[in-house]
């Protein structure tokens, strides 16, 4: 799996910033029907880990007043985020696909399915692949959005087609985010000089 990064790239989603989903309702955290909203025939589905991914769910979700559901792994990625590219890598060449902490109750429900989610390994997060081959978006009109570290969507597109064969499938939106990576490793420089 690549995994180096440009440190000159520009971090994106500044736009963005600020906007968080802390008190939006999720499709598997709904209890009290606060997810049907007016554009309930379209569902918003994203994976993030550290952050990106849901900023721009959040934007969709708001601004078409759709449904959401976050992928969760049931047993959630390390802190690390070292570790997490090391699991991700051995996911990746095992081809194991790790289980989902909660589905989609009622799939069938929903014409147009936004699925966001960030690149890891220049390819789909394996919990994103077990997503889309645990449910049936056949016949559903599919958008993707991806976010990636300044290597591009690598192979999504054609996972994406492989596992949601009989989805319409729309172009993505393609954008580059921040690297916790850089962040990670400037703050840990960082650290050094204000521990001495
Ligand atoms: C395990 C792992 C693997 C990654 N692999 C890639 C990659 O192959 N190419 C790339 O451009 N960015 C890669 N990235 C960076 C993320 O795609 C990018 O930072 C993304 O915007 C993160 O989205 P998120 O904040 O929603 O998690 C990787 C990140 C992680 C954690």
């Amino acid at each position: 799996m690549s995994e180096e990064y440009d440190p000159a790239r520009r971090i994106l989603l500044t736009a963005l910033a600020g906007l968080t989903l802390a008190n939006v309702p999720l499709v598997a955290a709904a209890s009290d029907n606060a997810n049907v909203l007016s554009n309930n025939r379209t569902l918003v589905v994203f994976f993030t880990r550290s952050g990106n991914t849901r900023v721009i769910a959040g934007v969709i979700h708001r601004s078409l007043k759709t449904d959401l559901f976050e992928i969760e792994p049931a047993k959630p990625y390390p802190e690390d985020y070292f570790q997490t590219v090391a699991q991700a890598k051995s996911e990746h060449d095992r081809g194991t696909l790790p289980a989902l902490k909660n589905t989609v109750p009622d799939m069938a429900g929903y014409q147009t399915v936004y699925l966001g989610f960030p690149v890891w390994g220049t390819s789909v997060p394996p919990v994103v692949q077990t997503f889309l081959s645990t449910h049936d978006l056949a016949g559903k009109l599919l958008i993707p959005f991806i976010t990636h570290g300044g290597y591009g969507k690598g192979d999504s597109e054609d996972v994406l087609a492989r596992l949601a064969a009989d989805a319409k499938r729309e172009k993505p939106l393609v954008i580059e985010g921040s690297q916790e990576r850089r962040t990670t490793e400037t703050v840990t420089s960082w650290l050094e000089t204000v521990r001495s």
